[in-house]
């Protein structure tokens, strides 16, 4: 049983309390320390590619905002790097903050951005769905990439016109055409390190792949998001701020970093 628990079913002497998954020996987010990372020289370049036509729908789903996209066909995927076989996209969201000095996971030596995209994707050269993969070992691989706020971020654009048709948990909007690729830095370099999903089950089979460079989004794209509401209609509201889940301990990992 690998939901969060309160309390471990441990002996007595080692009773201890935990508001995280059992025995987790594995979890995300973390501070990633670069000094501390290993340069990896077998490590190649994320070869990724999405296709537009895969995008279906915006979900609010009360934690964030999920763009999902047609997994039934092999045409967005993720390969290479530390990947043993193939991902599919599944969808992809953010996390962010109330302010503009949180709202990032992960973190870079202590740096926080003010929001992270992850694209979520599973391994369907061995499991079956999404949801199989879910509980896997190797099941996911997740790419992160840090937002900071800077220029307007052209391509975000049409995603920021869309949200006020989810502003409420629970509702969805048809999207399509959305190319997600266009929110990838363009400097491929990446920190890479095994962990869990950082919201509930929290299942510790993640490929975490987190991009070096951040990439630049506007004011009012950020402020788009935190118009969201965690709420359903007709509840008080309650906006969609501050989704994103406490660091965790590294224990016994190694991050492992690119020089592309
Ligand atoms: N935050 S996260 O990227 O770990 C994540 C979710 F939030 C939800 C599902 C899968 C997943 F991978
Ligand atoms: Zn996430």
């Amino acid at each position: 049983n690998l939901l969060a628990c309160s309390q471990t079913a441990k002996p007595a002497n080692q009773q201890s309390w935990q508001t995280q998954i059992q025995g987790g020996s594995r979890q995300s987010p973390i501070d990633i320390r670069s000094s501390e990372s290993v340069h990896d020289p077998q490590l190649t370049p994320l070869s990724i590619s999405y296709d537009p036509s895969d995008c279906l729908q915006i979900w609010n789903n009360g934690d964030s905002f999920l763009v999902e996209f047609d997994d039934s066909k092999d045409n967005s995927v993720v390969s290479g790097g530390p990947l043993e076989n193939h991902y599919k996209l599944k969808q992809f969201h953010f996390h962010w903050g109330a302010e503009n000095n949180r709202g990032s996971e992960h973190t870079i030596n202590s740096l926080v951005y003010p929001a992270e995209l992850h694209l979520v994707h599973w391994n369907a050269e061995k499991f079956r769905t999404f949801d199989e993969a879910i509980f896997s070992e190797n099941g996911l691989a997740v790419i992160g990439v840090f937002l900071k706020l800077g220029r307007k971020h052209d391509g975000l654009q049409k995603l920021v016109n869309a949200l006020p048709a989810v502003k409420y948990k629970d509702s969805t909007v048809e999207f399509s055409n959305f190319n997600p690729s266009c929110m990838i830095p363009s400097c491929l370099d990446y920190w890479t390190y095994p962990g869990s999903l950082t919201t509930p089950p929290q299942t510790e089979s993640v490929t975490w792949v987190i991009m070096k460079k951040p990439i630049e989004f506007g004011d009012d794209q950020l402020s788009a998001f935190r118009s969201l509401l965690f709420t359903p209609f007709g509840e008080k509201l309650e906006n969609m701020v501050d989704n994103f889940r406490q660091q965790q301990p590294l224990m016994n990992r190694v991050v492992r970093a690119t020089i592309l």
